[in-house]
């Protein structure tokens, strides 16, 4: 691989001798690691070989998962790269945690974080770009978690609605992705010798709001896949600095893990608790993390909320007579903590979400998600959503209607399927191999296709 020059100058002044093994490592293919999901029913039961779990997580295994297979489209797998999937693995999780993921998308960290919350607690999946958050959606929807809000907002307007609320925040921030280096040729063309400084400008603000949403002795875990000084150790450095009421948490190290450069900073000596993991000398892509604890026990006050007249607020309402009869003659097919409490659903537009009760109002931010999205009223009737089906556990619904590999195909793809015994009509939780993957509606022995026409796709 052709690296930038100036890069390569670097890198060789950085790292002395072992700037060649470094450089090096570019032209090796990156080896594939996936995670299997706590949240599914039988998660171990996939056609993958679980016979190399990677040591330093709870989850994650290494080979190769396809995107067009059952276990991936029904949310079992996600693939992930070796070294990313060390991130999420040092946030602290407990039975009710609010943890935000302040930088989503596409979601390998969210969906890892999620998995292991076991539906307790919430977990708010933050993107800023648009585009970029309908994906983290469609990943995190797969995993079928029921406490997550996915938001598309700045990090600064989050400020004003989570001061001081969250106990653990993941930044994995926009960096200049020289670990991306091997994986995309074209992260090359827009590093520049100034963009680690210009990205850093950038991670400073990203910290500064998520230092403000951090609970009394809650914890911040950053991350970069990016080795440059810069945006790593000197990030470290600066935000303790900056925030001295933030002590530097000891990252574990396993093999191939080293430690991070007080000597690329400023040299406090507790940089060297962080991570750094270069790809000669781990399997992995190649990633920075650190994690910093807040001591302080004091709480600020909550700043005021500007009400914005003309700001175009979102209908927020709860359901109508009509949409509550349609959801419980619906829910009357799903055990009983799933039929849900009037005060944990929300309408929004026709869309049915399951909301805690005693979540944050995010009625003033730009949500994708605003809960679990159970599903939609359409004229007279309840049809439920995809999203819904993967959430459930084959158990958890009454009515249930189990594919071959092959129908299973036809129906992502689209089409209808024909069946040949006697099924009554009426939403069918359908499984393949034992594991959801979509609500059907059976109408006279054809299971009508409601896969989201996005989402289709052919073997
Ligand atoms: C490294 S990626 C996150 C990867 C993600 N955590 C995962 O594991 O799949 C960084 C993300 O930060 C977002 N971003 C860019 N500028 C930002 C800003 N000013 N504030 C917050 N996020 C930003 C980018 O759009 C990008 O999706």
């Amino acid at each position: 691989m052709k690296l930038p020059q100036d890069f390569v100058v670097k890198y060789g002044q950085l790292l002395g001798d072992k700037s060649d093994d470094f450089f090096a490592s570019f032209d090796q293919p990156s080896e594939k690691g996936f995670r299997i999901n706590p949240l599914k029913d039988n998660p171990k039961k996939i056609q993958y070989s679980l016979k190399k779990p990677v040591e330093y997580t709870r989850t994650g295994y290494y080979g190769n998962v396809s995107g067009k297979s059952l276990e991936h489209q029904s949310g079992y797998v996600y693939s992930q790269d070796l070294s990313a999937m060390y991130v999420a693995e040092n946030v602290t999780i407990s039975a009710d945690s609010k943890i935000l993921d302040l930088c989503a998308a596409p979601g390998g960290k969210s969906t890892q974080v999620a998995s292991l919350m076991n539906n307790n607690g919430l977990l708010v999946s933050n993107e800023i770009n648009h585009s970029r958050a309908k994906i983290l959606v469609e990943n995190v929807e797969r995993i079928g978690a029921r406490n997550v809000i996915i938001l598309n907002e700045s990090p600064a307007k989050l400020e004003n609605v989570f001061k001081g609320y969250f106990d653990q925040i993941l930044v994995d921030a926009p960096c200049s992705g020289e670990g991306m280096f091997r994986k995309d040729n074209n992260a090359t063309s827009y590093w520049s010798k100034d963009y680690p400084q210009q990205c850093a400008l950038r991670q400073k603000e990203i910290l500064a709001s998520a230092y403000q949403m951090l609970a009394p002795g809650g914890s911040i875990v950053y991350s970069t896949c990016t080795f440059s000084p810069e945006e790593d150790e000197q990030i470290i450095a600066w935000l303790v600095e900056q925030y001295p009421t933030l002590q530097i948490q000891l990252v574990k190290k396993y093999q191939g893990m080293d430690a991070g450069q007080p000597g690329f900073a400023n040299g406090n000596p507790n940089l060297s608790k962080t991570v750094r993991l270069w790809p000669h000398r781990f399997r992995g892509d190649g990633h920075f993390i650190a994690k910093l604890t807040n001591l302080t026990d004091e709480v600020e006050t909550k700043k005021p909320k500007k009400k914005n007249k003309n700001k175009r607020q979102r209908q927020t309402k709860n359901l109508t007579d009509e949409q509550s009869k349609l959801w419980k003659e619906f829910a009357r097919d799903l055990t009983s903590e799933l039929r849900f409490n009037d005060r944990d659903l929300r309408c929004y537009g026709g869309h049915l979400y399951f909301y805690h009760h005693e979540w944050p109002d995010i009625s003033q931010l730009k949500f994708m998600r605003p809960g679990l999205l159970l599903g939609e009223f359409k004229k007279k009737r309840f049809e439920p959503a995809y999203t819904l089906a993967l959430a459930l556990q084959p158990q958890e619904f009454a009515q249930t209607l189990s594919f071959s590999k092959t129908e299973w195909a036809t129906y992502v793809h689209g089409d209808t399927v024909q069946i040949h015994n006697e099924v009554p009509n009426g939403w069918k939780l359908l499984l393949c191999d034992g594991k959801p993957f979509a609500f059907g509606k059976v109408v006279n022995k054809t299971v009508k296709n409601f896969f989201p026409k996005g989402l289709r796709f052919s073997q």
